[in-house]
């Protein structure tokens, strides 16, 4: 960590909402040493979560003092949403009840939906305008238009859901596939929920073997596999995880929020697009105001949403199917929001 930390900039709000939770737990040491703002920009932490977690969440505060770290300028520990949303820059907001073994994201709404309509109208009322709003806590697209519904006087581009998980996992898939790292594979897609429904596309995506940059299908060469078990890998595999672990996924999705976060403020690659859920405006022909996930290239603290890639009938049917889902999702959260 640099010893030659700026003073002088003001330190950067960031709230984590679940903040005594296990995602948390992975994620508070990445963001207070500056995975996502960078290594010259101090960060104050907001941890929210609900009045009986309070004591755990005092021991996470502790270890944060404890890992010594010179760009984490102060630590909040709260349970109420105004304090913790007080003035943030950015809002990552993971706290809710996870999905169980044998559970659907739908099961979930109705847990869950209550949550994120008093934090989108704690958001609107405390955060600053420019703050940028991740929503983990599943089902995270619907919970963040739920956010952004409730939050009307902030520009619906501050809101995004997670699916870089998503994204990180496909691109893991094609590197085993192929025999590469990580890092040769680039410009795969998610396309809509991050649930069971999700595509996950490389018809766009390239990888590179022996120097040359190639098209993944090209490469694979197995259209078999990369309709059928590909997708299935990555749509399910959350659930596996949970089958495993008997918890879900943690780790891995600390490091996506990481990347989706420092994505979208520091920037993405010039030729590089990663995936976001984040507000429609029609494109592709995906029903406007939805939270979907799209292709999107960042700079300068905005995301762009990439547009005219050539989509083939297996894409448009599976774009169009975790569409639909959202519509019913946004159907259910609606009943359940106004019963
Ligand atoms: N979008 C994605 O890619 C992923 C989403 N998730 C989701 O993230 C969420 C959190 O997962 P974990 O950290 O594993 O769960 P966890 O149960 O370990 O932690 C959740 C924390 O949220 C807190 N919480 C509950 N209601 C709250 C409220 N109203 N305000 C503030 N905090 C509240 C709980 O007290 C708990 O400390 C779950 O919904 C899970 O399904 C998990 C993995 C990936
Ligand atoms: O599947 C779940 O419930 C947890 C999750 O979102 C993931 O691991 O992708």
């Amino acid at each position: 960590m640099s010893a030659h930390v700026s003073n002088s900039a003001e330190p950067k709000v960031v709230c984590v909402t679940g903040a005594a939770g296990q995602i948390a737990y992975s994620l508070l040491f990445n963001i207070a040493r500056g995975d996502i703002y960078g290594p010259n920009q101090r960060v104050i932490l907001h941890l929210l979560d609900i009045a009986p977690m309070m004591e755990a969440l005092q021991g996470v505060v502790m270890e944060l003092q404890d890992c010594s770290l010179p760009l984490l300028a102060g630590v909040e520990a709260t349970s109420d949403p105004k304090v913790a949303f007080n003035n943030a820059d950015a809002a990552i907001l993971v706290g809710a009840m996870p999905r169980k073994e044998g559970m659907e994201r739908k099961d979930l709404l109705r847990a869950n939906a209550k949550i994120f309509k008093e934090q989108g109208d704690a958001l609107n009322t405390v955060a600053k305008p420019s703050v940028k709003i991740l929503v983990v806590g599943n089902p995270a697209n619907t919970n963040a238009l739920i956010t952004l519904l409730h939050a009307t006087s902030l520009p619906k581009e501050n809101f995004s859901a997670l699916t870089r998980l998503d994204h990180n996992r496909a691109i893991a898939q094609v590197a085993l596939r192929v025999g590469v790292s990580v890092e040769k594979v680039r410009n795969v897609i998610i396309w809509g929920n991050h649930s069971s429904t999700q595509y996950p596309d490389v018809n766009h995506g390239e990888v590179e073997v022996g120097g040359q940059r190639k098209k993944i299908k090209d490469v694979i060469a197995d259209e078999a596999w990369l309709h059928g078990d590909f997708i299935k890998t990555v749509q399910s595999r959350g659930g596996a995880i949970i089958k495993a672990r008997k918890l879900s996924s943690a780790m891995s999705a600390a490091k996506a929020i990481v990347d989706h976060m420092h994505d979208w403020i520091q920037g993405t690659p010039e030729g590089e697009f990663v995936s976001m859920g984040v507000h429609s405006t029609g494109v592709y022909g995906i029903p406007a105001g939805l939270i979907y996930s799209f292709p999107v290239t960042c700079k300068n603290g905005t995301y762009t949403i990439v547009e005219g890639l050539p989509i083939d009938v297996f894409s448009r049917t599976k774009m169009t199917e975790t569409a639909d889902e959202l519509v019913s999702e946004r159907e259910d959260a609606n009943q359940i929001l106004s019963a």
